[in-house]
């Protein structure tokens, strides 16, 4: 049994607080199906507020989220959809939206910055010309934060020259914004502004907000209303979802300002991590909550047997690859845990037990 737990597993795993589970017992509920739960409505009326769009959805997950969305732009079978080689949708969900919606992926190379080059993609908006051997494409995804290149944030002057290629073209853009607040917070950029040339949105609640569960999806009023439909269809259509939603509204409030901090932390641990032997990162590139790093050939430990050893100390990680190792943090990991961890890494990779490891 270990002593303590420190877990970097993705800021996925967060517990409701004490605020949040009393707001779930009680949360004033009704028949959200049949669109009468208040606290739905409350949460949906605020993320419409602060995302600058029309109106708001609340959904059971990310990936229903993002996989109404891409339907609801995409309903006719055989569109194409623009999105990143290393984004959520296209590793992460299974190939929903083409094993549900029918919609084929057309990907563009993720930068090491998140983006992906504008004339990349362009060029890979499909010639209506050639309709008779092309499929037709619909849509552009982006992601941002940008989570499999470490959590990077995308500019809202990039989303805007996105949007506009889009516009250009008669396509719809739509953001993955998992972490949206992240990248507000980091770039100091309201939300609504990072969102602005978005036709839809999907935030996660349940990421570094901190929410037990979901995600809202937003866009404008038709658009959530085809949404609403899709999200019954899917099996997403909840009743008293108002219990989820009392703790959503609990941690849009208090979670969001603590978002600085869980960058400082990251920052804070991947320049430790940094100057450990055997791991190689960029520390620089560390912008939000999430952390990638090389184990390297020739390091006391491999990446599995790494993540293993921190294991036993209750240092609880992912290994991304047979060399590769991700962290995450979230507001409930203190800077006594993050100084734990690095002395359980240098313990582990070098041998040496730091006494301030507390
Ligand atoms: C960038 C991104 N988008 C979407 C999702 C999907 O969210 P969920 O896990 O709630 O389905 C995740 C991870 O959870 C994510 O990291
Ligand atoms: C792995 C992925 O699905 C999840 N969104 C995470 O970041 O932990």
């Amino acid at each position: 049994m270990v002593a303590r737990t420190v877990d970097l597993r993705s800021d996925t795993v967060t517990k409701p607080t004490a605020a949040m589970r009393a707001a779930m017992a009680n949360a004033e509920v009704d028949d959200d199906v049949l669109g009468y739960d208040p606290s739905a409505l409350r949460l949906e009326t605020e993320m419409a507020k602060v995302t600058g769009k029309e109106a708001a959805l609340f959904v059971p997950s990310g990936t229903m989220g993002n996989l109404i969305s891409v339907l609801v732009h995409c309903n006719i079978r055989g569109s194409e959809v623009i999105l990143g080689n290393n984004s959520h949708i296209h590793i992460y969900e299974n190939g929903g939206i083409s094993t549900i919606g029918g919609v084929h992926p057309r990907t563009v190379k993720n930068n090491d910055d998140g983006t992906m080059d504008i004339d990349l993609i362009e060029a890979a908006i499909r010639d209506p010309r050639g309709e008779i051997v092309y499929p037709t494409t619909r849509l552009i995804c982006l992601e941002n934060t940008q989570a499999n290149c470490g959590g990077r944030c995308l500019s809202a002057e990039y989303t805007d020259k996105v949007g506009e290629l889009a516009k250009k073209h008669g396509l719809k853009l739509h953001i993955d914004g998992a972490r949206i607040f992240n990248a507000s917070i980091a770039l100091g950029v309201p939300v609504h502004r990072l969102l602005q040339a978005a036709d839809s949105a999907s935030v996660c609640l349940s990421k570094g907000l901190g929410a037990p569960v979901g995600s809202v999806i937003v866009g404008s009023k038709s658009f959530i209303a085809r949404a609403r439909i899709l999200r019954k269809t899917l099996g997403g259509g909840m009743r008293q979802v108002g219990i989820l939603c009392a703790a959503a509204l609990v941690a849009l409030r208090e979670n969001v300002p603590k978002l600085e901090d869980d960058h400082k932390k990251a920052k804070m641990l991947a320049e430790g991590l940094n100057q450990i032997k055997g791991l190689r990162l960029n520390a620089a590139a560390v912008e939000t909550n999430i952390i990638f790093f090389k184990v390297l050939e020739g390091a006391k430990l491999t990446a599995e047997k790494l993540c293993k050893n921190l294991e036993q100390h209750g240092i609880l990680v992912m290994q991304e690859s047979p060399t590769s190792i991700r962290v995450v943090i979230h507001h409930q990991i203190s800077e006594s845990d993050v100084q734990y961890t690095l002395s359980c890494f240098k313990q582990a990779l070098t041998g040496v037990k730091e006494e301030n490891g507390n």
